[in-house]
């Protein structure tokens, strides 16, 4: 019923919205949120009131001015008991005017790195009126007399941020085309230094450390661009699963869907900020798009739940998966490899070699932090101290959990996916594989050498394996930037467009500039003047 209201008004356009979750004082501890829907029964209306400052909705994108209903998420008091958090649908301007409702206080956040036309907003309540039905039902309710009926699994009011953490991954995969596409094109139209004296200057695409700076940002757009498709296939099985009422594999999705959250935003935003950097001194303008595109992207490090509490999140259940399965009990199939007993096999320099080191790597330090966690516990600290006191080390293993996930699914998929392409094509693509996969055994060679059998020999193979992979990916790196189609006007970048007309454009731009209007800028005499003059 509430989906009839709501969904077709919102497809059409008809109302516009936002998902109103974080306040001034709280976004990553949702159980401590201060907004307040209290129930009275004798209007069938639940009454929204901010009670304190920290209480006030806060970031909110579109909220500020744009959005004229949204989802506030709000303590649910009935009956004189506090239900914690729920959903209420919540129209907070009049939908002809605009003007906000009484009751209602709606502002602008004000200036932030990026993100500068989300239009991020505030929102408090001041004994603010809604009717029954306001409240999301699909889960939890509330009835006429004030009744609470409980949801059949408290974290499905959580669902949303799951599902907006999964394609998140896609997301970071799309940021990272952007930046690669723009960062790839220039470096093969910008000519710098003169390594041979009787030779032209050379593409800087051509030198192997912005090879090494750039490859891999486009061997990660592919990569997440993968594991997105297999997360968002996990996710549409798990739903399915939810609504004939089987809840067992929720936690493996929220625990994959964090890390993966996780560590691909964090990939993401600095690689974009490696493609910035590797355009030198035109990167810095605001016209390569770059330094927009970082903003965007570090952003996501932080919305949509904050990545060291999400990988922390995803840690708890590691630890938890290697406690089951001490005990000989089932595992789900991502932890399933966490109780490989058999002995640390002989290192081979391969794919599938690597991916079972990064998975030795995982299993390794999850079992380090059970380790100290018990120790801890065992000395008398508490086990939330004990937490504490390990979250470096979960973090890592997190890490590490969430790379052996990317690598494995990244190869299995490609592989799968391979047999359908044609065969310059499928090995173009196994390069990148190849390329993603040594990458990172190379990055992460410390734990490497903790918790497998690598030797400095295959290191240095690997080593080399890298720079030939830089090699024979680099004639098709322009074609595989094209790949990705997209448009100019989308690039929106004078160092990225398809044409390659970089110093042109950088020129239209700069002559653009309202600083550019008139010879003599008027500061020159209201200050410069009369300070060369020694009058100010
Ligand atoms: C909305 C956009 C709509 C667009 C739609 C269009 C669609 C298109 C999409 C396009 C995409 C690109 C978008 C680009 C633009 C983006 C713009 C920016 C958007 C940014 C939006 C936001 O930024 S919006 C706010 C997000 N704000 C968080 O993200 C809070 C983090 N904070 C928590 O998420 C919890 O607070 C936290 C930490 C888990 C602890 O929660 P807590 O204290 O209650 O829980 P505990 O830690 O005690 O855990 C208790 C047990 O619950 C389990 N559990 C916990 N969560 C669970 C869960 N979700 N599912 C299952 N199980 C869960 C846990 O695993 C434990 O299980 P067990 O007991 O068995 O171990
Ligand atoms: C661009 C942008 C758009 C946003 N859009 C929306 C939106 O549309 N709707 C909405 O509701 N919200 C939105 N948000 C808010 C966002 O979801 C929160 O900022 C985010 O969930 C992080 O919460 P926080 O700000 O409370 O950080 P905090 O939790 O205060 O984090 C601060 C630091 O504390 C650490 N920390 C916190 N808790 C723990 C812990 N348990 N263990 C270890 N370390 C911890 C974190 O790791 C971090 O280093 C947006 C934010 C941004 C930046």
């Amino acid at each position: 019923e509430q989906q009839e209201k709501w969904v077709p008004r919102a497809v059409n356009m008809e109302i516009i919205g936002t998902y109103a979750q974080t306040e001034l004082g709280h976004g990553t501890f949702l159980r401590g949120l201060e907004t307040t829907a209290t129930y009275d029964p004798n209007t069938e209306e639940f009454v929204l009131n901010s009670p304190t400052l920290t209480a006030y909705k806060w970031w909110p994108g579109g909220l500020a001015h744009t959005a004229n209903h949204c989802v506030v998420v709000a303590q649910l008091h009935s009956k004189g008991v506090n239900h914690g958090v729920h959903p209420f649908i919540v129209q907070i301007r009049d939908e002809d005017t605009h003007m906000p409702l009484p009751g209602v206080k709606v502002g602008e956040i004000g200036p932030k790195l990026s993100f500068s036309t989300a239009n991020n907003g505030f929102l408090g309540f001041d004994n603010f009126r809604v009717p029954r039905d306001s409240m999301l039902m699909k889960n939890a309710q509330v009835l006429k007399d004030g009744t609470y009926v409980k949801s059949r699994l408290s974290k499905l009011t959580y669902g949303t941020m799951v599902f907006i953490r999964v394609m998140i991954v896609t997301d970071m995969a799309y940021y990272l085309s952007v930046g690669a596409t723009i960062a790839i094109r220039y470096s093969a139209v910008r000519h710098q230094s003169k390594p041979k004296e009787n030779e032209p200057e050379p593409q800087i695409l051509d030198y192997v450390t912005q090879q090494h700076k750039l490859f891999i940002a486009l061997a990660s757009s592919h990569a997440f661009r993968v594991t997105g498709q297999w997360l968002w296939t996990t996710f549409v099985r798990v739903n399915k699963a939810l609504t004939s009422g089987n809840a067992d594999t929720l936690p493996e999705l929220h625990a994959v869907a964090c890390c993966l959250k996780a560590v691909t935003t964090r990939d993401a935003a600095s690689m974009v900020e490696a493609c910035r950097m590797s355009c030198g001194g035109h990167g810095y303008m605001t016209s390569s798009y770059l330094p927009i595109l970082y903003g965007i992207t570090t952003a996501a490090c932080t919305y949509e739940g904050e990545n060291t509490v999400l990988l922390l999140q995803t840690a708890r259940s590691l630890v938890k998966a290697w406690q089951k399965g001490s005990k000989g009990k089932p595992l789900s199939p991502t932890e399933a490899y966490l109780m490989d007993k058999s002995p640390v096999p002989k290192w081979e320099n391969t794919l599938d070699g690597i991916i079972a080191g990064f998975r030795r790597v995982s299993a390794g330090k999850v079992q380090d932090c059970v380790s100290k966690i018990d120790k801890l516990v065992k000395m008398g600290t508490s086990y939330e101290d004990a937490w504490n006191q390990t979250s470096v080390r979960l973090v890592a293993a997190s890490e590490a959990h969430s790379r052996a996930v990317i690598l494995a699914t990244f190869r299995a998929e490609v592989s799968r996916a391979a047999a359908a392409l044609s065969p310059p094509l499928a090995r173009v693509l196994h390069q990148l594989v190849h390329l993603y996969t040594v990458y990172w055994a190379l990055e992460r060679v410390g734990d490497l050498l903790l918790y497998t059998s690598i030797a400095e020999r295959d290191v240095q193979e690997l080593q080399q394996q890298y720079e030939d992979l830089l090699q024979k990916i680099r004639p098709n790196t322009v074609g595989l930037v094209d790949a990705f189609d997209l448009r100019d006007e989308i690039l929106n970048s004078t160092l990225g467009a398809y044409d390659g007309r970089v110093y042109e454009r950088l020129m239209e731009e700069a002559l653009k500039s309202p600083l550019n209007a008139e010879p003599v800028n008027q500061s020159f005499h209201k200050y410069l003047k009369p300070f060369m003059q020694g009058k100010l």
